[in-house]
Formats: structure tokens, C-alpha cells, sequence
């Protein structure tokens, strides 16, 4: 089963580092924090008005019978709530506000940086975990700036205000009322240890529901083809109640809590009755008066509300502490070698959408890739490379020495067995990954040394399977480049997209299915293709699809090769007999060394690796083209 992983961890209450770094994200809106602080304060200072008007009313003006200090403090207090109501109310607003901003301020920041990582990266880290940084992880950061560090400094106003008014009006009433503190201070500790452990546990079990969940539905057909829909019902049910079990115990210790710390009020408030029994109307500086004691009953209801609050605002410190960690620690991901920090910048101030643009746009504003009539030079030197540690005393090479050069306009088939190592010359190429050793140089330019976006602008990378983004097939073959309709349309025509376009029934603004599921093998194909040659790139680097497809689509994908093909350098991972039988060169893989090259004619005559592979692929071919039975 996927595990959680870091989403387990609860990190530490406080921690300095972090919150520094927290800080600055709420600097831009320090005017909506001063704001919301300073109607927290009047929220908290405003609670002092109702025990000192029902003090004075029972102490001078009931004895007195003066019906109109007692109207005048009825409508004092009348005001009161309603400034509370009004300071409540902009409290709210601004610290959403707050929240709002910094979450979103945030979520660029993580998206933009999640974009420029390298392939290798999420080579080690599950998409959905990923998700959930820019999800669930801000969001807990919301309740953070919306319910934790603003409205805890509220809280400690108010405590405060409270504390100091009581001890100045009557210090041993104070006394006897604090007296059951110290098991408001345990009970709020073990409290805050058992809501932690309990808040872990729903965090893991949510996490395995969440991964449980996207697991099943991807791999969904599966699921149903082997008929385990009843199994897996079970086991979501177990991952579920466990979840439920969780939560109750969450529940419980809260259910416990707030009780307890009720009837330790009501403790607080006898046993301030009590120390107040004997004093009450008596002479002298001992004497209370009944006004006193009715404002203290009032003080010690008010002073133990914002003492249970504390205690889950503890919570929600922790929760976003253990966030933002995570967090950070995606922003301090090292990104692509080779994406230039200026235009890093510049990108971080873009939506999403024109980061995509801008991408494919040259700095000089020109368009990607500007036709190049006779393609781009691509050479390997002696390149070695392993997915794992180059250093270690056997390093497993999934390329050896690998050399070649291909001319502009030329073309490259790469072929071999499955995993000799096709895929990866291609993601070198692409920069996805970095040799250890050797170079790859384009027009004469070590790759390493050119922009990223620049290198990927000359080339045009058309996969087994198009990945289409929700949208329409329009903006789906632009991608996002300065490109209009008619030169789309007009891209798709070359290719004979066109028609594939034609039959749908919005034509160019159908909305495609996720991941374009209601598109055909050989019509996502010829959407490819169209994507790629309205990108007009000098070098096309061609994943040919294993999968086959009927003769008729199969002769308009080779039409639609040969015309995307015209004018570019190609390198193919090829597996039609059309594209390496008139490649100019082949180059044939075998456990990550270029074992064969040549034409096919003469790699044909040599009957090594290369005329055995070849032999397979046409028995394939015809047992693939052979009427079913
Ligand atoms: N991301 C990766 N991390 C670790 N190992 C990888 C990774 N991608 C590929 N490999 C390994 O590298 C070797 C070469 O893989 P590659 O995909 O380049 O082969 P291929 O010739 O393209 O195969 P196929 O024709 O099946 O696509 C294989 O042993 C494969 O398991």
C-alpha cells in the first residue's frame, strides 16, 4: 500500500526559522494585519464594559433608584455590542482576507516551481502528494493567518485585559477565582497531547484513503476487467472506518475537554462566591460591594472562554507548522539547471496560462523555433549515463559510450530491445536528465550551455501517446503559442489533421475528454503531429506508438510523418518499418551501446542484431495486418 510518508510528520509547535519565513508572505499585507490586531484589541477591550456598567448600575444606581443612569448604562452596553458586532465583523473580514492572499500568493509560488523541477524529480515523488502541497498543506496555512496567529493574539489581549482588570478591582477575589488554574493548565496539556497524537492519526488515515482513491481510479479498468470491484469495496471500507475510528477518538477527547473545562469554571465562580460571602457589605477596606461580585462573575465567564480557544489555536499552530515545513521544502527544490534566473522572474509575475506562453516564446519576443529549412546538428560525444549513482562502485550504465552525429535534415532511427536505452538518448537530448559523462552538442553548442527553453524551442517532441490538457483541440495543438486559428488550422491541414477536427462535433472548439479519452490511437496521433509541426521546430525527436492501427490510419500517419519529417532533422525511436527502412542512418541499442549502424540495406546484408530485430518486427507486421479470423 502507498504510504503517506511526510504527510505523517507533526512538526514542532514553534519554530522560529519557519515562522520567519512565514513573515514574509504577510509583509505585503502588514496594513490588513495592524488592521485586524487593532479591531482585535477594541473586540477585547470592549469586553470590559459590560461588568463595569452592571457593577456601577447595582452598586450606585439601583440603591439610588436613578431609572436614568440605569437607561444611559443599558444604552452604553446596547452600544457596546453593537461596536463588538462591527469590530467582530472587519476582524473577520480582514483576517480572511489575510488568508486568502497568502494562500494564493503561495500557490503561484509552489505551481511555478513545481513546473521548473526536473523530470527527475518527480521521478521520486508521487503527483498526488504534490497535490496536496498546494492543496490541503496552504490550506492549513489559511487556518493559521484566518483562525490561529491573529485571533490568538486576540485571545492573549483579551486574557490579559481581563486578568489585570480583576486584579486591580479586587485582588484576593482574583486569587480565589485563579485558584483552579493550575487544572485548567493540565487538562488543556493533556488535552493538547492526545488532540496531537489523534490529529496525526486522521492526517496518515486520510492520506491512505486519498492515495487508495486515485490509485483505483486510474488503474480503474483493471480494476473492473479482473472483477475486483467487491474486493476493493472491502478494503475501502476498512481505510474508511479506520478513518472513523480516528475522527471518534478526535471527537471524544474533545467532548471530554470542554465539559471539564466548563465545570472548572463553575468551580472558579463558587469558590469566588464563596471567598466573596463573607466580605460582601462589610466595612472597610475588606468590604465588597454586591456590584463587584455580580462584575466578577461576568470577568471569570469571559476570562475562560479565550483559555479554551488557546488550546486548539495550539493545534492549528502545529498543523501549519508542519505544512509550511513541507512546504519550503518544495520552494527550496534546486530547479532545471539552465533556466535563466531572469526569465525565471519574469515568468514568476505571469498566470499560469502566459507562463506557458511565454515559454515557447523566445526572449526576443520572435516565434518558437523560426523555420528552419534545413534543420539542426546533433551530435553525442562518448556520452555514459545511469538513473543511479554514478559514484558507486558498480554503477548500473543504462548508456555506454554512446556516439553519434546526425547532419541537418537528416534522419536518425534509434532501435533496439526493450530497455537498451532508446528513451533515455531521448531524454538526455531533452535535457530531462544530465549525463555523467560525455556532451551533447546542438548546432555545435553544448546543451548544457544553452537556455533550457531556448534548446526545447528548436526541438519538437511528438510522444507514443499525446498528452491533451482539458480544453478545446485548438488551444490543445497552440499549446499556448502566439499562434492564430488559421495558422493552426493550417498546421492541422498539413498533417491531415484537419479531418480528424472536421468530424468532431464542435470541430476546432470541442472540448476534449481528460486526457482526450474519446479520441481514437491514430487521431491523438495526427493531433500530435499538428502540434508539433505548428511549433515548426528544427529538430523533431519522434517516440513512434508500438500500438498498431488500421492500414487506412496507418497510411495517413506515414503521409503525416513524411510531411512533418520534410526540412528537419529527425531522431526517432522508431518502430515502423517505413521510418527506419528510409532513415539515413540507424543506429541499433543493446544494453546502452550502440552495438550496429548504417543504412538498412547494409545492416540488413551484416545479419547481426539489427537484421534479427528486423525479421521480428516484420513477422509482427504482417501477423498485425492479417484479417482476424
Ligand atoms: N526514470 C528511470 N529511473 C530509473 N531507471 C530507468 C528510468 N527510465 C528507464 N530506466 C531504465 O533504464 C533502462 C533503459 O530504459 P529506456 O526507457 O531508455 O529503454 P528503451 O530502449 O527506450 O525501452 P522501450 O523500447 O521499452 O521503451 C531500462 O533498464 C529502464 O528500466
Amino acid at each position: 500500500m502507498t504510504t503517506s510518508g511526510d504527510d505523517e510528520v507533526l512538526g514542532r509547535v514553534y519554530d522560529a526559522r519557519l515562522a520567519r519565513r512565514l513573515l514574509r508572505y504577510v509583509r505585503p499585507y502588514r496594513g490588513i494585519v495592524a488592521g485586524a490586531v487593532v479591531l482585535l484589541c477594541i473586540e477585547g477591550g470592549l469586553q470590559l464594559v459590560g461588568p463595569a456598567l452592571t457593577r456601577h448600575v447595582i452598586d450606585v444606581a439601583l440603591p439610588a433608584r436613578a431609572a436614568g443612569v440605569v437607561t444611559t448604562a443599558a444604552a452604553l452596553f446596547a452600544l457596546t455590542l453593537v461596536l463588538q458586532f462591527a469590530a467582530g465583523y472587519g476582524e473577520t473580514v480582514l483576517t480572511g482576507l489575510l488568508g486568502q492572499h497568502v494562500m494564493r500568493d503561495l500557490r503561484t509560488e509552489l505551481f511555478a516551481r513545481l513546473q521548473r523541477l526536473p523530470v527527475a524529480f518527480y521521478d521520486r515523488n508521487p503527483v498526488g502528494r504534490l497535490v496536496t502541497r498546494v492543496t490541503s498543506d496552504v490550506e492549513a496555512l489559511n487556518e493559521l493567518f484566518t483562525a490561529g496567529v491573529v485571533a490568538g493574539l486576540g485571545d492573549l489581549f483579551t486574557l490579559v485585559a481581563i486578568g489585570v482588570m480583576m486584579l486591580v478591582v479586587d485582588w484576593r477575589l482574583s486569587l480565589a477565582a485563579f485558584a483552579v488554574m493550575p487544572f485548567v493548565l493540565l487538562a488543556s496539556r493533556v488535552f493538547q497531547t492526545r488532540v496531537r497524537g489523534s490529529y496525526r492519526e486522521i492526517r496518515t488515515r486520510l492520506a491512505r484513503i486519498n492515495a487508495f482513491v486515485q490509485e483505483r481510479l486510474t488503474g480503474l479498468r483493471v480494476v473492473q476487467l479482473f472483477g475486483r470491484e467487491r474486493a476493493e469495496r472491502t478494503r475501502f471500507r476498512r481505510l474508511n472506518d479506520d478513518h472513523l475510528d480516528a475522527h471518534l477518538r478526535s471527537i471524544r477527547i474533545y467532548a471530554l475537554y470542554f465539559p471539564v473545562i466548563e465545570i472548572l469554571t463553575t468551580v472558579a465562580l463558587a469558590s469566588l462566591v464563596v471567598s466573596a460571602s463573607s466580605r460582601v457589605g462589610a466595612p472597610g477596606a475588606g468590604g465588597l460591594s454586591v456590584g463587584t461580585v455580580a462584575a466578577f462573575l461576568q470577568l471569570v465567564r469571559r476570562f475562560f472562554q479565550p483559555l479554551q480557544d488557546l488550546s486548539e489555536k495550539f493545534n492549528i499552530l502545529q498543523g501549519a507548522m508542519a505544512a509550511s515545513e513541507r512546504i519550503f521544502a518544495l520552494l527550496d527544490e534546486p530547479l532545471e539547471s539552465g533556466s535563466p534566473s531572469t526569465l525565471d522572474a519574469r515568468r514568476s509575475t505571469l498566470a499560469p496560462a502566459d507562463v506557458e506562453a511565454s515559454a515557447r516564446v523566445p526572449a526576443e519576443g520572435g516565434r518558437v523555433g523560426a523555420p528552419n529549412a534545413h534543420g539542426v546538428t546533433v551530435e553525442f560525444q562518448d556520452v555514459w549515463f545511469t538513473y543511479g549513482d554514478a559514484t558507486a562502485a558498480d554503477p548500473q550504465w543504462v548508456l555506454r559510450g554512446v556516439s553519434f552525429r546526425v547532419a541537418p535534415g537528416e534522419t536518425l532511427a534509434l532501435v533496439g530491445h526493450t530497455g537498451a536505452g532508446k528513451t533515455t538518448v531521448v531524454s538526455l537530448l531533452l535535457r530531462f536528465y544530465e549525463p555523467q559523462r560525455g556532451r551533447i552538442l546542438v548546432d555545435g553548442a553544448d546543451i548544457r550551455e544553452l537556455p533550457l527553453d531556448e534548446l526545447r524551442a528548436r526541438i519538437g517532441f511528438v510522444q507514443q501517446d499525446i498528452f491533451l490538457f482539458a480544453g478545446d483541440v485548438a488551444s490543445n495543438v497552440r499549446l499556448g503559442a502566439a499562434l492564430t486559428d488559421a495558422e493552426v488550422q493550417a498546421a492541422a491541414a498539413r498533417v491531415g489533421a484537419d479531418r480528424v477536427v472536421e468530424r468532431l462535433p464542435d470541430g476546432w472548439h470541442h472540448q476534449l475528454g481528460e486526457r482526450g479519452a474519446s479520441l481514437s490511437v491514430g487521431e491523438r496521433q495526427l493531433l500530435a503531429f499538428a502540434r508539433a509541426i505548428a511549433a515548426d521546430p528544427g529538430l523533431l525527436v519522434l517516440d513512434e506508438a508500438t500500438s498498431a492501427v488500421d492500414s487506412e490510419a496507418e497510411a495517413r500517419i506515414q503521409a503525416a510523418l513524411a510531411t512533418l519529417m520534410r526540412g528537419r532533422t529527425t531522431i526517432a525511436i522508431a518502430h515502423r518499418l517505413s521510418t527506419i527502412v528510409a532513415a539515413d542512418a540507424i543506429l541499433v541499442l543493446h544494453h546502452g551501446q550502440v552495438v550496429e549502424r548504417g543504412r538498412h540495406a547494409e545492416l540488413l546484408a551484416r545479419d547481426g542484431l539489427y537484421a534479427r530485430l528486423y525479421r521480428l518486427q516484420v513477422a509482427q507486421a504482417a501477423e498485425a495486418s492479417r484479417p482476424a479470423a
